[in-house]
C-alpha cells in the first residue's frame, strides 16, 4: 500500500526516461512508470504527471549538429517532440490524459495561476491524468522556468500535492555524482536542506537532461519548505516503484519542513498582504468554522475594498471579526454583482463563472 498519507502527488519524469538515445519516444522505462500511475490512480491516490522529453523526443526531426542547440533549434524540437510525448504516454493508459503547457509568466501571474489551479482540480475531480510541461516552443529565456525539477515542484505547491516524486536515471542523491566519483556514499534521507547538501549536486552527464542534481535539490527546497515530502527515485529500475506500492522506502527521501496545511495557512496568514473583505451571513460563517467548508456567493452579505481575481481578502462576521483570510476567485466589482445569489445563477449575471466557489476551502486559512 502507497504512502498512505499521499492523497495527491506529483511525478516528475525526466528526459532520459523518455528518450533514453534521444530519438523520438520510447516506451522502455515508460511502462513500468505509466504502470505504478495507473497503481496509484486505484488506490485513490491522485496524481499529476510533470513529463519532460519535448526537445529530446522531437531532436532527430530536426536537422542541428553542434551543442550548445540554439533557443530556436529546440523550440522547434519541443514543437515536434512535444506531441510524440503525449501520444506516447496516452497509449500506456486506459483513462484520459490532459496536455498543460505552461511558462514562468503564467504561473506568475495571480489570476493565471488561479486558472490553473481550478483547470487541474477539474482535470483530477473527472479522473483525467494531467500532463504538464513547460511551453518549450513559445517560452524565452526569460520566460522560462528553465527545467522541469522547479517546474514540477511548483505545480506540487499549487496542487496541494502530498508529495513530489522525481524520476531520474539515478538511484537518488550521492555525496558526489557517482559517474565521476566512483566512492561517492548514497543518502537515503535528506531531514534539512543546507549548503552542504547542495555543495554535492553537480551537473547532467549527457546532453539532454536540464539541470542535474542541482535543480533537483532546488526543487526538493521549494517543495519540502510548503510541507510537500520529496523523493529523487530511479525511474530506469521498476523495483523503485515496486517498494513505494508497498509502502517500502525507495531513493533519497526530502524530509517536508512541516505540515502542509500548516505551512499554506501560514504562507496566506501572514505572506499575503489582504485587498480588502468581505462580510459573511451566519450560516456561511458556521460552514467556514464547523464544516470546513467552501464560501459560496450565498452566503456573502457586503464587499468592501478593490480587490482583483486572486488577491487575499478577510472574511468577516456581521459584527466584522476577521475568521480566515482566503484567496478570492473572483473580482471585489464581479463580488458586489453576485453576492447573495445561487452559484448557477453566477453565469447568467456575469456572463461567466470561473468558479462555483467565491474562496476554495483549500485556500481558505482560519485565524484560530
Ligand atoms: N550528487 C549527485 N548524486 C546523484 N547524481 C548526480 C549528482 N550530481 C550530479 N548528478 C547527475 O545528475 C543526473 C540526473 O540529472 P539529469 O541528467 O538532469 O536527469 P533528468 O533528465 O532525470 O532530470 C545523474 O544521472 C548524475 O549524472
Ligand atoms: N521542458 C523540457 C525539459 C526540461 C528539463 O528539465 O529536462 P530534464 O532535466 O530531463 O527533466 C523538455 O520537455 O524537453
Amino acid at each position: 500500500m502507497l504512502h498512505s498519507d499521499w492523497r495527491r502527488i506529483v511525478i516528475k519524469v525526466g528526459s532520459a526516461l523518455i528518450s533514453p538515445d534521444a530519438k523520438g519516444c520510447s516506451t522502455r522505462y515508460l511502462l513500468a512508470i505509466a504502470r505504478f500511475i495507473s497503481e496509484c490512480r486505484q488506490q485513490g491516490t491522485e496524481v499529476v504527471l510533470v513529463s519532460s522529453g519535448s526537445v529530446a523526443a522531437g531532436r532527430s526531426a530536426i536537422a542541428f549538429a553542434h551543442q550548445p542547440l540554439p533557443i530556436n533549434i529546440k523550440q522547434a524540437m519541443a514543437a515536434v517532440g512535444q506531441t510524440q510525448m503525449m501520444a506516447t504516454w496516452s497509449h500506456l493508459f486506459d483513462f484520459r490524459c490532459a496536455q498543460i503547457l505552461l511558462t514562468h509568466d503564467d504561473l506568475a501571474d495571480r489570476r493565471r495561476y488561479l486558472n490553473i489551479d481550478n483547470t487541474l482540480r477539474t482535470l483530477l475531480a473527472n479522473q483525467v491524468l494531467p500532463i504538464v510541461n513547460e511551453n518549450d516552443s513559445v517560452a524565452t529565456a526569460e520566460l522560462k522556468v528553465g527545467d522541469n525539477d522547479n517546474l514540477a515542484a511548483m505545480v506540487a505547491v499549487l496542487v496541494d500535492a502530498d508529495a513530489l516524486l522525481i524520476c531520474s536515471d539515478i538511484d537518488g542523491l550521492y555525496t558526489a555524482n557517482p559517474r565521476t566519483v566512483p566512492d561517492a556514499r548514497f543518502i537515503p534521507r535528506v531531514e534539512k536542506i543546507t549548503a552542504e547538501i547542495y555543495a554535492m549536486a553537480g551537473g547532467s552527464h549527457h546532453a539532454i537532461g536540464t539541470g542535474g542534481m542541482t535543480t533537483k535539490i532546488q526543487a526538493a527546497d521549494k517543495a519540502t519548505k510548503l510541507g510537500v515530502d520529496t523523493l529523487i527515485i530511479n525511474g530506469q529500475k521498476a523495483a523503485s516503484f515496486d517498494a513505494l506500492l508497498r509502502g517500502e522506502p525507495a531513493g533519497t527521501l526530502f524530509v517536508r519542513q512541516q505540515d502542509r496545511l500548516s505551512a499554506k495557512k501560514h504562507w496566506l496568514l501572514n505572506s499575503l498582504k489582504s485587498q480588502g473583505s468581505i462580510s459573511l451571513d451566519n450560516g456561511a460563517v458556521q460552514a467556514l468554522l464547523h464544516k470546513g467548508a467552501s464560501l459560496l456567493a450565498k452566503g456573502i452579505v457586503s464587499v468592501s475594498g478593490q480587490f482583483d481575481k486572486g488577491d487575499a481578502i478577510w472574511l468577516c462576521d456581521d459584527s466584522g471579526k476577521q475568521l480566515a483570510k482566503g484567496i478570492c476567485q473572483y473580482s471585489a466589482t464581479e463580488l458586489q454583482l453576485i453576492k447573495g445569489l445561487h452559484s448557477t445563477q453566477i453565469a447568467q449575471t456575469l456572463g461567466f463563472c470561473p468558479s462555483e466557489e467565491v474562496v476554495h476551502r483549500d485556500d481558505i486559512a482560519l485565524t484560530t
